[in-house]
């Protein structure tokens, strides 16, 4: 099978409660995935299930074909499984280059010179700590951080919220970049636009279903779909 990584008609969520029903998707190797929808129908729930942050009330999760479903976090992202939350979750009492140190794998993962390649304003701003960051830089590093652990698929949720239009285009770049190196990108976002140019494919969610999937130029083609599920049109 081709597939890097499948959810198989997965029932998710939190305790008791189900996020997600039922819900199959397959992401190929090198693939860019955007998943979008409306405010709480579950893409963020969607990225934790495949990290193994929620509880997993039926169906599996795979990477490259094996069933990691019992796997915790760690574990996943040992495999090759990376997670940039929407929290961003940088230690801010720690510097910038302890903060990258803390998202070093044992398996040989990037090093710092590889971060400040890709993030120039991640080594000016090294030593100072991360609780005096912008936003944006903030952005930066959790990704950095993340990109430190060498992960093969790259699970992004919603990296652009709340930032300038200068940083989006940067970030957006950074990203290319990554998918051009022949990473796999799951990309959430609230930016439809930027997140259809970016993908190669599209799923759009409503209550923790799958109501749209298909080639991202097919949405841009025909922005009733996103009227219709989303309930937005494109900017621009
Ligand atoms: N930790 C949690 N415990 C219980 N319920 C949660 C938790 N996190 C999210 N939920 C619920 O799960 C549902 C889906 O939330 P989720 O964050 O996955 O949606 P989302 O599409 O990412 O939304 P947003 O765009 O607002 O981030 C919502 O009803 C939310 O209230």
């Amino acid at each position: 099978m081709g597939e890097i990584l499948t959810l198989e008609q997965v029932t998710a969520g939190y305790g008791e409660t189900h996020v997600l029903e039922e819900m199959s998707l397959s992401v190929a190797p090198g693939e860019r995935l955007a998943v979008i929808g409306r405010n709480g129908v579950g893409k963020t729930t969607t990225l934790a299930t495949m990290m193994g942050l929620t509880r997993l009330h039926a169906g599996a999760v795979r990477l490259h074909g094996e069933d990691i479903s019992r796997l915790p976090p760690h574990k996943r992202q040992a495999r090759g499984l990376g997670l940039v939350p929407q929290t961003r979750d940088i230690f801010r009492s720690l510097s910038v280059e302890e903060n990258l140190l803390a998202g070093q794998s044992g398996r040989g993962g990037w090093g710092l010179e590889q971060a400040y390649a890709l993030f120039p304003r991640l080594r000016e701003r090294r030593r100072n700590g991360g609780g005096q960051l912008s936003g944006g830089e903030q952005q930066m590093l959790a990704i950095a951080r993340t990109l430190m652990g060498k992960p093969e698929v790259i699970l992004l949720d919603e990296p652009l919220e709340g930032l300038a239009p200068v940083i989006c285009e940067t970030l957006m770049d950074v990203f290319e970049r990554l998918a051009a190196e022949g990473r796999t990108i799951v990309l959430v976002e609230q930016h439809a636009d930027l997140a259809l140019r970016f993908a190669d494919r599209v799923v759009i969610l409503d209550t923790g279903r799958i109501v749209h999937e298909g080639p991202a130029v097919g949405v841009l083609a025909d922005p009733a779909i996103l009227d219709r599920h989303v309930g937005v049109g494109l900017a621009g």
